[in-house]
């Protein structure tokens, strides 16, 4: 570079670090206005999440950007950024609490992960959280003689047994709540165990997720619906979004999205351990959507081997599901080992038919998750 260059850039680079300055200006003036705002959402107990403020706030960034020559996409990307910390910041306000005087909240299982976060959710909300664990048993008639809501949280494996040993003398207006990934046999168990309001919940994410806006609770209900109906609004205040589901329904969706999906991403992982491939290699030669599907598979191994084999143990009729996939896959096989490549692209055809409009719609959805995991590079 001649030193006209280095002097030509040096300048140009010192204005854009001068607007990057302003932006952090800005940005901190946002910060403060949306800290404002969860502060007005948390006395009316107004939801954290605002979708219809969302789109419409969206739709006119996009179209003033599109008359300033930017493009709406990067508005857009920037905005839906800024959001998510909106929703981090708001949280920290704290919540409405929807219903007073429901006596104490007893998580059981409340040091696992999911447990805890549920428990800080209810405690910045105003409720009285305690927490029993395997080590607290002895102090469970106290705990309860008080309790107002009980909410299970423990291993798949030990959940039905807990409840119907443990759970059966609770107060009667009381509410048996439960947070298992699964929904028939919990649910059953809980009707049996107590005579009071039952209530099955599935969050449908993972206790890393700083704030539960836009993530989804699947609700299963069991009986005295107006009992624990506050619960379900304190839910919504959250942010989350509830479906309601029979739960056999859930439980069959399950085996596919869960049981199903999660067997094969440790399936990936198990072949390339015993191919003993080396990842920084792969990384290397990897496009971004390579990255991402390894960082899926990847991040499931680090997590807890319990909890998964839980979850693709937990019912009898993933293993079809799982059979059936295999199945498939040998059936793919053999095209290619006939060479059947007609044989190939009459299958692809017929999935894309299957998938419809879903297709395009996942394949722009994904490009923005693509371009983000190649932003995401240093190197
Ligand atoms: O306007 C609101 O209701 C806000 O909470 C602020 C804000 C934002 O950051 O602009 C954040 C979350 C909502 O989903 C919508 C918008």
């Amino acid at each position: 570079m001649n030193e006209k260059t280095t002097e030509d850039l040096e300048k140009l680079r010192d204005l854009i670090d001068g607007v990057d300055q302003q932006l952090l200006h800005l940005l901190r003036k946002r910060l403060d206005l949306v800290a404002q705002v969860g502060a007005v959402k948390h006395s009316a107990g107004l939801p954290i999440y605002a979708p219809q403020r969302e789109a419409a706030m969206l739709g006119k960034r996009r179209a003033e950007a599109e008359a300033m020559n930017i493009s709406p996409q990067l508005i857009e990307d920037i905005l839906r950024r800024l959001m998510r910390e909106s929703y981090l910041n708001e949280k920290d306000v704290g919540f409405k609490q929807v219903k007073q005087d429901v006596g104490n909240v007893v998580i059981v299982g409340g040091e696992g992960q999911l447990g805890r976060l549920f428990g800080q959710m209810l405690t910045l909300s105003g409720y009285p959280v305690k927490t029993l664990d395997k080590d607290d048993w002895a102090q469970a008639d106290t705990l309860f003689a008080e309790a107002g809501l009980v909410i299970v949280t423990v291993p798949i494996s030990i959940t039905c047994d807990v409840i119907r040993n443990k759970l059966t003398q609770l107060p009667e207006g009381c509410i048996l709540a439960d947070l298992t990934s699964i929904k028939t046999e919990p649910m059953a168990a809980m009707l049996a165990a107590h005579n009071g309001p039952v209530l099955g919940m599935h969050p449908m994410f993972g206790p890393d997720v700083g704030s539960l806006a836009k993530q989804v609770v699947v609700v299963c209900h069991g009986r005295e619906q107006e009992k624990y109906q506050w619960l379900l609004e304190q839910i919504e205040i959250w942010g989350a979004r509830l479906v309601e589901a029979e739960p056999e329904r859930h439980d069959k969706a399950m085996q596919l999205v869960q049981a199903m999906r999660h067997f094969s991403s440790f399936v990936y992982g198990l072949n390339l351990c015993k191919e003993q491939a080396d990842i920084d290699t792969l990384l290397q030669f990897s496009s971004p959507i390579y990255r991402l599907e390894l960082a899926m598979v990847g991040r499931l191994f680090a997590q807890s081997p319990e909890l998964y084999a839980d979850i693709i143990f937990a019912q009898q009729d993933s293993m079809e599901a799982i059979g059936d996939y295999l199945e498939n896959y040998q059936r793919a096989l053999e095209l290619l080992k006939s060479g059947d490549r007609q044989g190939f692209i009459d299958s692809f055809s017929q999935v894309a038919t299957w998938f419809g409009d879903f297709a395009p719609q996942f394949q722009q959805e994904s490009r923005a998750m693509l371009q983000s995991v190649n932003d995401m590079k240093s190197n």
